[in-house]
């Protein structure tokens, strides 16, 4: 017999999000700082992927953050079924065409295009260009919530900031009493 599912508990369902950007970008660090509260972290370049269970205000995530290598692109479709919501990190010291190119790839993907989409630009001090102008435009064709915001993971309250961001992304009235 199959057991039945009520809207109560697929609610309380931790919230799918997919971590992704190029390599470098900080992808792990931002991960492994939020589930451990400090950033004074060693990462390793990122083979497959890192999962994590992160609890946040009123929100419960199951956070995937995967390889940011080029060679990866074609196999991380695989994690997009299923996803809540997406992070997409920019280093906005690397190929800019690439990154914005990879951006417009995730946000237009067919079972990404109408989720929040929060962005996070890593590294500003050391970008030669605003990129800001660029990542809206190629959020253009992205028809969920997007939020795009600075991020430095030497200061750990702008990387709490962005994961507050990302719970008013899913809940507005979670103020973290
Ligand atoms: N100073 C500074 N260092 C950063 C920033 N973002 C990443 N880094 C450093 O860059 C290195 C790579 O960071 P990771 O978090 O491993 O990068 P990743 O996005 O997970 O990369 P892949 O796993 O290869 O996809 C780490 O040593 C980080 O500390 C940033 O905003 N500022
Ligand atoms: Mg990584």
């Amino acid at each position: 017999m199959g057991g039945t599912c009520s809207g109560a508990s697929l609610k309380n369902l931790p919230k799918k999000i997919l971590i992704v950007g190029n390599s470098g970008a900080g992808k792990t660090h931002l991960l492994y700082s939020w589930l451990l509260g400090r950033n004074d972290l060693e990462t390793v370049p990122t083979d497959s992927f890192n999962v994590e269970r992160i609890v946040s205000g009123t929100c419960v995530y199951m956070m995937w953050d995967l390889c940011g290598c080029k060679d990866f692109r074609l196999k991380r479709r695989q994690f997009f079924h299923g996803t809540d919501g997406v992070v997409y990190v920019i280093d906005p010291t690397s190929d800019s065409v690439d990154a914005i190119d990879d951006l417009i790839l995730v946000s237009s993907d067919r079972d990404l295009h109408h989720l929040p989409c929060l962005v996070l630009i890593s590294r500003r001090n050391d970008a030669k260009t605003d990129w800001l102008v660029q990542v809206k435009d190629a959020l253009r064709s992205h028809s969920g919530a997007t939020h795009v915001m600075d991020v430095d993971i030497e200061d750990q309250k702008s990387i709490n900031d962005a994961l507050r961001q990302l719970d008013r992304m899913f809940d507005p009235t979670n103020g973290h009493q």
